[in-house]
């Protein structure tokens, strides 16, 4: 599952690359149109700078449309872009209005860099911010009223912790629609998608160690049978019975998925044919040994299934794996059912 940083930081890059477009598009002309009003009062230093960053956005338009690395690139963008406004707030020549542009600082921060490296650069660059206005406007009796430095530090505190909070509460959504996409509802297992994940990731870590890896297709016997005499919730039951049974007999490291219907898939990694076939006899014998309880009933459960091990022979990627383990569970229905097979 989508669950380390790494991954979350994937999610978010189609918007974050979006927003870092219209902000460098926004950069290139409003510096432009900045640096001619600066040039116009004089403001020589915080023009050049301006038009040092308009140009500096055109080169990094055309890097981040390719890049695969956007979150180097969003700070490449983000600290000269801030450095210049500090700039700006520094020269005595610019009014305190420009002191607005800092408002901008938590807000992109945030949405361009996330909850944590957004919160720091914040801190960074409004302390340098509120460091400068002091310096400024700190002997200036009209800008230090309590009024002005109430409104400007308790916005400020605002837009900081919306920003935040938005950060937070959209990498939580973000990881629970991600969740609800990759499992099955009614058992709570691993889907096919996420099965495929798991099975890309188990076939690199394969390929560099060499290590066995087997996979199962289990479905259960006359499943028909208990839904047509019990009704469809006690064949939903019956799913979630070996649902549970699955999850409580299987190493952490072994992926148990519902593929849809009454069919099963376990991956079992660091797992040679025989030890799978040991596994999977468990969990026959185990069901068939637990019946379901559904009201005044007492339902036996049986499964059939095969065995797939992953290699050159029976197949190396998910599909062929998957086709071989149903060939064999084909031959363990027909050979009567409640019964595993490893070989055809
Ligand atoms: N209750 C319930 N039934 C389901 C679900 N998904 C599939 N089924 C039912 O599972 C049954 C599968 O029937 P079959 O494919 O004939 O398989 P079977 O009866 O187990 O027979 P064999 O596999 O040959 O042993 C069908 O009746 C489906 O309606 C589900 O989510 N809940």
């Amino acid at each position: 599952m989508y669950n380390n940083p790494g991954q979350q930081r994937e999610l978010a890059r189609p918007y974050r690359k979006s927003l870092l477009i219209a902000l460098l598009l926004i950069t290139f002309s409003s510096g432009l149109l900045f640096a001619w009003i600066n040039l116009g009062r004089g403001n020589v230093v915080v023009a050049a700078a301006e038009l040092i960053m308009a140009a500096y956005s055109v080169v990094l338009y055309f890097n981040i449309r390719r890049t695969q690395r956007l979150e180097l690139w969003a700070f490449a963008y983000l600290i000269p872009f801030f450095s210049v406004m500090m700039v700006a707030l520094a020269s005595p020549r610019s009014t305190m209005n420009v002191f607005v542009w800092v408002l901008l600082i938590p807000m992109v921060s945030h949405l361009l860099l996330g909850r944590i490296k957004g919160l720091v650069l914040t801190v960074i660059y409004m302390s340098i911010a509120a460091g400068l206005f002091f310096w400024r406007f700190g002997d200036d009796p009209e800008a230090m009223q309590p009024v002005i430095l109430a409104n400007i530090g308790v916005l400020t505190l605002c837009l900081t912790a919306f920003s935040h909070v938005y950060e937070i509460t959209r990498e939580q959504s973000e990881r629970r629609l991600v969740k609800l996409a990759h499992s099955d509802v009614l058992t709570g297992l691993p889907n096919r998608a996420h099965l495929q994940s798991r099975f890309e990731y188990e076939q690199a870590r394969h390929q560099r160690l060499n290590n066995p890896m087997s996979l199962v297709l289990l479905d259960l016997d006359y499943f028909k049978k208990v839904n047509d005499r019990h009704g469809h919730e006690a064949g939903d039951k019956a799913l979630q019975h070996v649902a549970r049974l699955l999850k409580q007999r299987l190493r952490k490291t072994d992926l148990a998925a519902r593929l849809g219907g009454e069919e099963f898939c376990l991956l079992l990694p660091d797992t040679d044919g025989d030890q799978a076939l040991l596994v999977a006899e468990k969990i026959r014998q185990q069901l068939a040994a637990s019946p379901l309880t559904f009201g005044e009933h007492s339902i036996t459960l049986t499964l059939s299934g095969g065995i797939a091990c992953f290699g050159e022979q029976e197949g190396m990627e998910l599909n062929a794996l998957t086709r071989c383990a149903d060939k064999k569970l084909y031959s363990a229905k027909s050979a009567g059912r409640n019964r595993i097979a490893l070989a055809l």
